[in-house]
Order: structure tokens, then sequence, then C-alpha cells
């Protein structure tokens, strides 16, 4: 069981109400003018990750306190408690034990008094044969190829990580051609098939379910298809490999369990990525590889399970978080990666903290009073400097920013790498530092402006600055630093949940509209109209049926 403070009735979080009082009088140009030590006592290391927060809105009693409210909120209860196999997903009766796929210590981790580490282990052994015959060619298509292509078929948590972290490790990839398809929109699975060769194509079908409408139609179209160009019925087992916990639905399709590499209900969709989900990742850059993905993201879980507060990466990102949040409206989150490599990396943690934290009822069962999770959103650096960044800069609002670069490129070609860093460095100076009005009016009078002009343009110039940001340097992207920073933002939304006192690994907001999709197809079908929903509804049905 988790613990349900109700962290607005804390000490911290009223000493936190006046605090921001004061703080909120000062920039944080002016805490570094006060303290030339700000950024040594503002930063720090985990291995190979550099987390720079000093250009946040913060003094020592701000952290202080914000440590304070997650001692009251009993933060280190909760994370032994996830650690121990508690069934801390209270609404699904179930364990959350995503740092057990990645315990390579392999101390073990009970679930109903047994060690699920014998069973973890045995999934990973199958994964690394499979992967090892896969990849060296040994197992052969129904007319005695190697397969080339590797197509995997789900959504979701059986999607977003595999292809965040096959982007993310493209660098170490080997020959395969790995290929995702998610969406029920026929144009993804059509567009895929079209250049692959039935004889050399293996499909993962990834879904914890296994009943889930999108993967099971498109898988099932990918099987018609494989039948189509030549593949007999006695041929799927080479060519098809289900992901899954469900056994039964899996043989159902025609899939040999053999093939089938499980999971369990404690490993959440969205942080199933180290699971058998991952087995596309294990294709695409080796098993030894994978190991050191999920080695990395080891390191960060023993990180954030036995590192003090103070300098603890997920602890310290979570409170400054709730900090923007509670304390300043902040209603985003960006994720701002200065690595092309990383680019599906914020769309990976807006299912990763979104499904998590996008919740309205407490622990209690009572509806919350307070903001929960922000909505989380952001592109690749430069790409975003040249779209969005207009509003971070001058907007309404306030957005805490995370930006992430790596020091050593993969690809040193030219000057490109210092020029990305460049601007990796300067945009946060600039969002810090801004603009005042006598700097703009200087630096246009050296441009030779008259008054009258200098008046009329100079507002427009003008940057508060004051916004805060977070950097993130990694010496470079390898699998175990990603695994270990994919870790340390799980963790980081995890802080979050138990500070907010709801349940993050649950995701029943997702049901509603799954439900009502059922009700409506079959009223999609013939052509008379429909008159069951509201005007709105209906309209929109009857339009699509006389335009079809
Ligand atoms: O892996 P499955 O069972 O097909 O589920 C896919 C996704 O289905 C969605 O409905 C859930 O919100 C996600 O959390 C999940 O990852």
């Amino acid at each position: 069981m988790l613990p349900k403070v109700n962290f607005t009735e804390t000490e911290a979080y009223k000493y936190l109400a006046d605090h921001f009082i004061d703080i909120n009088q000062k920039s944080i140009k002016d805490l570094f003018a006060e303290d030339a030590d700000r950024f040594n006592k503002f930063s720090v290391f985990f291995e190979d990750i550099l987390l720079d927060y000093s250009k946040n809105r913060i003094s020592d009693e701000t952290l202080a306190l914000l440590i304070q409210l997650a001692r009251e909120c009993k933060l280190d209860e909760a994370i032994k408690s996830m650690y121990n196999g508690d069934k801390i997903n209270e609404t699904e009766d179930r364990s959350v034990l995503h740092i057990a796929l990645r315990n390579l210590s392999n101390t073990p981790i009970l679930v109903d008094g047994k060690d699920i580490m014998l069973e973890v282990n045995a999934v990973l052994a199958k994964m690394e044969k499979f992967s090892h015959n896969i990849i060296s060619g040994e197992w052969k298509g129904y007319t005695g190829k190697a397969i080339t292509d590797v197509v995997n078929i789900g959504i979701g948590g059986s999607d977003l990580g595999p292809v965040m972290v096959t982007e993310a490790l493209k660098h170490y990839k080997n020959h395969l051609n790995i290929h995702f398809v998610s969406n029920i929109d026929g144009t993804h699975i059509a567009e895929t098939l079209a250049d692959l060769n039935a004889e050399t194509t293996l499909f993962l079908v990834a879904s914890k379910t296994f009943t889930t409408q999108e993967t099971m139609t498109n898988a099932h179209s990918a099987r018609t298809w494989f039948l189509e160009k030549g593949g007999k019925e006695s041929d799927i087992a080479k060519h098809f490999a289900a992901l899954s916990t469900n056994a039964k639905d899996v043989s159902a399709f025609g899939i040999d369990t053999e093939n089938m590499f499980e999971f369990w209900d404690w490993v959440g969709g969205r942080y199933s990525l180290w699971s058998a989900i991952g087995l596309s990742i294990s294709l695409s850059i080796g098993f030894d590889n994978f190991k050191q993905l999920l080695a990395g993201a080891h390191a960060a879980d023993n990180h954030f399970k036995t590192t003090e507060y103070e300098s603890n990466l997920p602890v310290i990102l979570g409170l400054l978080g709730v900090w923007y949040i509670n304390f300043y409206n902040a209603e985003t989150q960006v994720i701002l990666p200065y690595d092309q490599y990383l680019h599906r990396f914020a769309a990976y943690f807006q299912q990763g903290d979104m499904e998590s934290n996008g919740k309205h009822v407490d622990r209690n069962g009572n509806e919350v009073d307070y903001e929960t999770g922000p909505i989380i959103w952001g592109e690749p650096g430069t790409n975003g400097q040249h779209a969005f960044y207009q509003l971070i800069h001058q907007g309404t609002r306030i957005i805490p920013s995370d930006f992430i670069a790596p020091a050593q490129s993969l690809n040193p070609l030219g000057d490109h790498h210092p020029i990305l860093l460049s601007n990796f460095f300067a945009q946060t100076e600039a969002l810090m530092n801004g603009k005042t009005e006598e700097e703009v009016t200087a630096e246009l009078k050296k441009e030779g402006k008259s008054e009258s002009e200098i008046k009329k343009i100079a507002p427009f110039k003008v940057f508060e600055g004051n916004r805060p940001t977070n950097s993130i340097l990694l010496k470079k992207v390898t699998p175990y630093t990603l695994g270990s920073l994919v870790a340390i933002y799980e963790h980081k939304i995890f802080v979050q949940g138990i500070i907010w006192n709801i349940f993050s690994f649950d995701q029943w907001g997702v049901e509603l509209g799954k439900q009502l999709a059922k009700k409506i197809l079959p009223e999609l079908a013939g052509s008379e109209k429909v008159s069951s929903h509201d005007s709105s509804t209906n309209g929109l049905i009857n339009q699509y049926k006389s335009w079809r």
C-alpha cells in the first residue's frame, strides 16, 4: 500500500507557499549574482550524466522545503513499496516492477511469494538466443532465406518505447531493417508492407493484452498478406512471433507459443520496453547492447533507491516539476533533446508521463483540488528553435524546459557538433538572462536607429528572461546512458505521482473512447441514417456515410 498524504496539507507545503512569495521577487539572474557557487550547489552527476538545475527559480531554502515535502509525503516508504513488489497499482491490484526487468544484480524480487527473477532471466535468455538466430541468419524463412526485415506491430507502450530506443540507438544497429506499424489506419501497414518480401520478413505482434483492436487488426492483415504472398499456415511459425502476457490468445491467433516471448501483468505497457516488448530493440542492436540498456537503467534504479534526495536526479527533477506546476501554475513541460537520434524522446514521454500522471482523483478516491501531471511536449533542439521557441522566450506562459545534449557526437562531421552545442548552451542562458529595455535601446542606437524608431520597436525586442531550464549533459549517447536517462525520467514520474497522491500505474482514462468506438463500428455498416447519438455525432456519422 502506498502512503496517502494530501501534500497541500503538509507543513512543507505551507512553508513553500510563503517562500514562493519571497523567491518570486528575485530573478534567476539575481540568484546567480548572489551566489558564486550556484552551479556547484545545484548540479549533480550520475555517472556520465550531468544535471545542471541551477537555472531554476530556486534557492537553498526552496530545495530544502521541497525535500521536506517529499519526506512528509513519505516518498521513501513509496520507493520501498515499489522495489519490494507491493501491489502499488491498487486499482488493478498489481505490483509495479519494471525495475525487475533490468535487475541485473539478480537480487530476489518476490511477487505473491515467488521470486520473479527466474522467469525474467528465462525470457531474457530466450530473447538472446532468438536475436542471435535472426541476426546471424541461422533462422530461415519459409523458402530457406535469412530474415532481412522485422515489423513490430503494436501500439502505445508496445510501440513507442521500441520506436524511441531503436531510433536513439540507430548508430549501433546491424543489417536488419526494423519497421513499426501502430496506427489502425490501413495506410500504415499498407505503406510498410509495400516494400517487403514475405520470404524474408518477420512480424513481431507486440501486445501486453493481445486484445488491442489496432494491433490485432494489423496483425490479421499482416497474416493475410503473408498467406497471399505464398506463405502457408504451416509457415507462420517461421515468420510470426508474439510479445505478450496472454498465451491463450496468442495460440488462438495461430502463433506457436514456442515463438511467444512472455511478460507479466506487473509490467505497465508504458514501462515495458525493458521486457519482451524490447525484442525489436534486441534484434536491431544485438542482445549485448540491449543488455547494456538494461544495465544503464539498473544503475539508475540503484541511484534512485539509495541516493539521498539532495543528489538524487529523479527526485530533484520530480520536485522541480511540482514546484512549477503547483506554485507557478505551469501547465506544460517541454523536453528538448539536442540530438537527432533522440527525436522520439519527447513523444515517448508523452505517454510515459501523461498516461501515468494525467489523473484527477487521489489515492483516497477523492477529486483533487490541485494540478497534477503536466502536458509533455517537445522536439529535437534546433528544429524547435526555428518553430516554437518564440513562445518559450516571449509568450505569456511559464514553460519549464529540459535541455538534453551529448558532449560527444556519434557523427562528428565538420563543425556540426560545436554549432549544435553552442545553441544548446546559448538557449538556456538566453532564457535565463533575457534582454532588458536598456540593452535593446543600446543595441538599436549602435545600429544607428533614431530615438523615435527605437521607441517604436524596443518593446518587441525585450526578453523578460527568468525562464527556468534544466540542462542534462550526457557524455555520449550509448545503450547504457540511454537506459539510465530513460529510467531517471520514469522515476521522476513516480516521484510526482507520490507527491500528488495519485495512482500513476493505471490508465482508466483511455477506456471510454474505446468502448464507444466498439458501439459505433456496427452502426457504420449499411446506408441507413443513425440517430442514436447527439446531433453532432449523428451529423458527422451520416455525412461520412453519404461521402464514402
Ligand atoms: O500492449 P497492449 O495491451 O496492446 O496495449 C497497448 C496500449 O493500449 C492502450 O490502450 C493503453 O492505454 C496503453 O497503456 C497500452 O500501452
